[in-house]
């Protein structure tokens, strides 16, 4: 290892050891994908370490190993053949994110990131449309993928950092210069997103999900108050939604870094919500900015829209647009995909609605917010995921029986579980519920129901295309589902 590598390893905190000074050719965090010069990360993993793979990407050709001490321990005799560069920290995942920024060099050079247990697809999305109608290719990373002035899939919220940086830097050779990413849990837990240079970070709000992985709510908020604590740089801006009862300590968490604070709230804030008024195809609502009165019309479903649309002002603000032109947008915005979607109509002009909400807080929300804008009884379709927090299963059932006047209870995305087990649960909390396995048929029931002024709200799977039962994802679509339902029972054109 050279002087040079050496002092730049000893500035992110790494110490090296073996003789060689490697030409990376390409960086890995799974052992199967290494290639000849390849960094292979070896990480810590909830099942192995990933140091167990170290011989194999040595065999492969890895000519560089970045690991924990533990790792160095597990592979001990391998590292010390001194065929490869080895690298061991405390944190080998942050390494990792700093490795892949570096490694793919080019990000676009507007960031912002938003973090919460709820709508942060939504406001990332928001963002992006914001964004977009002041005239910049801009994008929203996340749940959905990549989107807007250019497209990429992903499979998680939060990438792992090679998968986010790779996507970044096409991003930008795509002519991207603005980003808003989803800030996941799971991701900030595992720094993913550290190698990532922010101009502002966004808090919707907290409440319970994940804890199958975080264990504990204490857990779940430290990993979430990263984004502010560790990700975001000082002169960063801070915007938060000061209506959640975890905002206050968001705000001293960020406080502490010195960061600039925009906070949002119903009637306090820099940026506050004084009143909305709602109607079949959307809402108006009246703000203020540093005291000074707005009113904008929003076609989106839902008083919680207007709270992600402030936060979605407040990041684009804060990434240095004119406070006036921001808001002048807002009439343009488009509901994002599979939240509080209109998915269909039936011929007596009761609604469908498509939402993702899968926790008990937000079904809680979906379901109050979709209220004042129908004359007639709330339907639910409710079910939980398989693989995932159990606990929150009679919660979601609970929070459908208590807030629509029928529920039915389905299956979504059973995964490696018993989907009667799941279904079982969810219905422990809502006991009047119907329960059909099948989700099309469920959707045909729902629907079935709804009678003039009532609306039928689909939740859990939003803009997800296929069903997970074990390994198979079969086709489903909640929206084409609702369509076929309507078409099947209306006939005619759906
Ligand atoms: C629960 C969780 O987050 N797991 C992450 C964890 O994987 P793991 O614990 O299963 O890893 P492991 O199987 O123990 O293996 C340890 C290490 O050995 C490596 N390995 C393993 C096998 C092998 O042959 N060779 C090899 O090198 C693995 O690549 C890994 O780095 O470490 C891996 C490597 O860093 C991550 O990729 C993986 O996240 C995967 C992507 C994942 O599915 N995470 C989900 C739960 C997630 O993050 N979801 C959030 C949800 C967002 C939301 O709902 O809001 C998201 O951001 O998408
Ligand atoms: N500000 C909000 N407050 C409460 N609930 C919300 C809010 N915004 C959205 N929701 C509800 O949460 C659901 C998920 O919204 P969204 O996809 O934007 O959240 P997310 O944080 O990205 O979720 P995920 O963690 O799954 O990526 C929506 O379908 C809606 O029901
Ligand atoms: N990002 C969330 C989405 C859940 C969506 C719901 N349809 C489910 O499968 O539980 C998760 O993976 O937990
Ligand atoms: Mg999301």
């Amino acid at each position: 290892m050279s002087n040079t590598s050496e002092k730049a390893l000893g500035r992110l905190g790494l110490t090296a050891r073996g003789g060689a000074d490697p030409i990376i050719k390409g960086v890995t965090l799974d052992s199967r994908a290494v290639g000849d010069g390849f960094l292979f990360a070896a990480l810590p993993g909830s099942v192995v370490h990933g140091a167990r793979f170290i011989a194999t990407a040595l065999d492969q050709g890895a000519a560089a190993i970045l690991t924990d001490a533990e790792g160095a321990k597990i592979a001990a005799s391998e590292l010390a053949a001194g065929h490869a560069a080895v690298v061991v920290t405390e944190d080998p995942r942050q390494a990792l994110a700093y490795a892949a920024a570096l490694w793919f060099g080019a990000q676009p050079q507007t960031a912002v990131a938003i973090t919460g247990t709820n709508g942060k697809t939504s406001v990332a999305t928001f963002v992006r449309q914001i964004w977009e109608e002041l005239g910049h290719a801009a994008v929203n990373l996340g749940t959905t993928g990549v989107e807007g002035a250019w497209s990429y899939p992903l499979a998680h919220t939060t990438p792992d950092p090679i998968t986010l940086h790779k996507a970044l830097a096409k991003a930008v050779e795509n002519g991207v210069t603005h980003v808003a990413m989803e800030a996941s849990s799971h991701g900030l837990d595992q720094r993913r997103l550290d190698g990532v240079r922010l101009a502002a970070a966004g808090f919707t709000n907290f409440s319970q999900d994940h804890l199958d992985y975080h264990h504990t709510f204490e857990a779940y908020f430290a990993a979430k108050a990263g984004l502010f604590r560790r990700v975001l740089p000082d002169e960063g801006v801070a915007v938060i939604n000061m209506d959640d009862p975890r905002g206050a300590e968001m705000r001293a968490v960020s406080g502490a870094r010195g960061q600039e604070v925009i906070t949002v709230g119903r009637g306090v804030g820099d940026l506050s919500l004084m009143s909305q008024r709602f109607d079949a195809s959307g809402q108006d609502m009246r703000f203020s900015w540093h005291d000074k009165p707005f009113q904008a019309r929003l076609n989106l479903i839902g008083g919680f829209q207007a709270e992600n649309i402030l936060l979605a002002c407040g990041l684009v603000i804060a990434s240095g647009e004119n406070p006036e032109l921001v808001f002048e947008t807002l009439p343009h915005l488009k509901t994002v995909r599979g939240r509080m979607q209109l998915a269909a109509t039936r011929n007596n002009g009761a609604a469908v609605f498509v939402d993702f909400a899968h926790t008990p807080d937000a079904i809680t929300t979906a379901l109050k917010a979709l209220r004042p804008h129908v004359l007639g009884r709330l339907v639910a379709i409710v079910g939980a995921g398989g693989d995932r927090d159990a606990a929150k299963r009679p919660l979601m059932g609970q929070a459908a029986a208590e807030n629509a006047d029928m529920v039915l209870v389905t299956d979504d995305n059973p995964r490696s579980e018993d989907p009667a087990v799941i279904r079982a649960a969810v219905k422990s909390g809502a006991p009047g519920a119907l329960e059909y396995g099948d989700r099309a048929e469920a959707i045909l029931r729902g629907v079935d129901a709804l009678e003039p002024g009532d609306a039928l709200m689909i939740c859990g799977k939003g803009h997800e295309s296929g069903q997970i039962v074990g390994d198979d994802i079969l086709p489903f679509d909640d929206v084409e589902q609702a369509s076929m339902a309507v078409g099947a029972l209306d006939g005619g054109m759906v």
